[in-house]
């Protein structure tokens, strides 16, 4: 392990202090404040609009703050130079709603894809990474198939493993579960559980599925226009009387009850 610029030994957290942002004139951040302890799993939940997706850019690095700092592995993003910028990209494993998978590169290719890339591993060994890491997600039968062969859950599990091949010790997850089929839903989720366990990740996971963010979280989080109203684990969370809280989940209720099929 490195030891990070103030000499101390780095700490694989995401913190966010104080961040604000905004677009002309209009605040999308407004002081965000947000640690997410090293192992754990933190799941960002909030309505359309509330700054989920501009937090997790300024955690990449994509964005940078009017004010406030985010420090990822105890380092502070927004003065990294771009070769920082980099190397601090190597430690995080993202993956989106689109899988980005490329369409033209089989499962093997697309998994290989950021050793090729990023590293001078020999063939061989990429071989043998790739392999394992295929078989940790249960695809080692489809390594030859191209991704418009695969189910969604498949092409999920392939961007999973090709997230993780470097061994991030940071997973950022924006929205993995959108328009899956409540199976495969039940199978990302066991990724993220299984990306903690495997790897020890610390990660960061944005979605609108409450029932899946209380299966998978260690903390929740609540955005509300531009800032985190509540954070904790899910049981302090299902009791939360803040008024955000409350709203949220009746909500939710609500319209779970609208999508259940009506009694035969
Ligand atoms: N590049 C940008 N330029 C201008 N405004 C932006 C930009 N990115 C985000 N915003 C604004 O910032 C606010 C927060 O957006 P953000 O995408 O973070 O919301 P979100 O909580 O992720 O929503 P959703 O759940 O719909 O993805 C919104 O009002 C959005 O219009």
């Amino acid at each position: 392990m490195s030891e990070s610029h103030n000499g101390t030994a780095p700490k694989l957290t995401i913190e966010v202090k104080d961040l604000h942002k905004s677009f002309g004139g209009q605040a999308a951040l407004r002081g965000v404040d947000l640690v997410v302890p090293e192992g754990t799993t933190c799941v960002l939940m909030g309505v359309s609009g509330s700054g989920k997706t501009v937090l997790m850019k300024h955690i990449m690095g994509l964005m940078r703050p009017d004010r406030g700092v985010v420090l990822v592995d105890g380092e502070e993003v927004a003065r990294m130079n771009e070769p920082a910028l980099n190397q601090m990209r190597r430690k995080l494993g993202i993956l989106f709603q689109a899988n980005a998978l490329f369409d033209s590169l089989n499962v093997f290719d697309n998994v290989a894809f950021p050793l090729r890339e990023r590293t001078q591993t020999p063939e061989d060994e990429i071989t043998r990474m790739v392999k394992q890491t295929l078989e940790k997600v249960g695809l080692s039968h489809a390594a030859t198939r191209f991704p418009g062969e695969l189910s969604g859950g498949m092409q999920k599990r392939v961007g999973f493993a090709r997230a993780t091949i470097l061994q991030p010790k940071i997973l950022l997850y924006d929205d993995p579960t959108a328009g899956l089929d409540p199976l495969t839903t039940a199978a990302v989720n066991e990724i993220i559980t299984k990306g903690k366990q495997q790897l020890g990740a610390t990660s960061l996971v944005i979605t609108p599925d409450v029932a899946s963010a209380f299966g998978t979280a260690d903390n929740l989080a609540l955005m509300h226009e531009g800032q985190v109203v509540e954070y904790g684990p899910p049981d302090h969370f299902k009791q939360s009387q803040h008024p955000e809280v409350k709203a949220f989940l009746r909500n939710w209720l609500r319209r779970r009850s609208e999508q259940r099929p009506p009694p035969a």
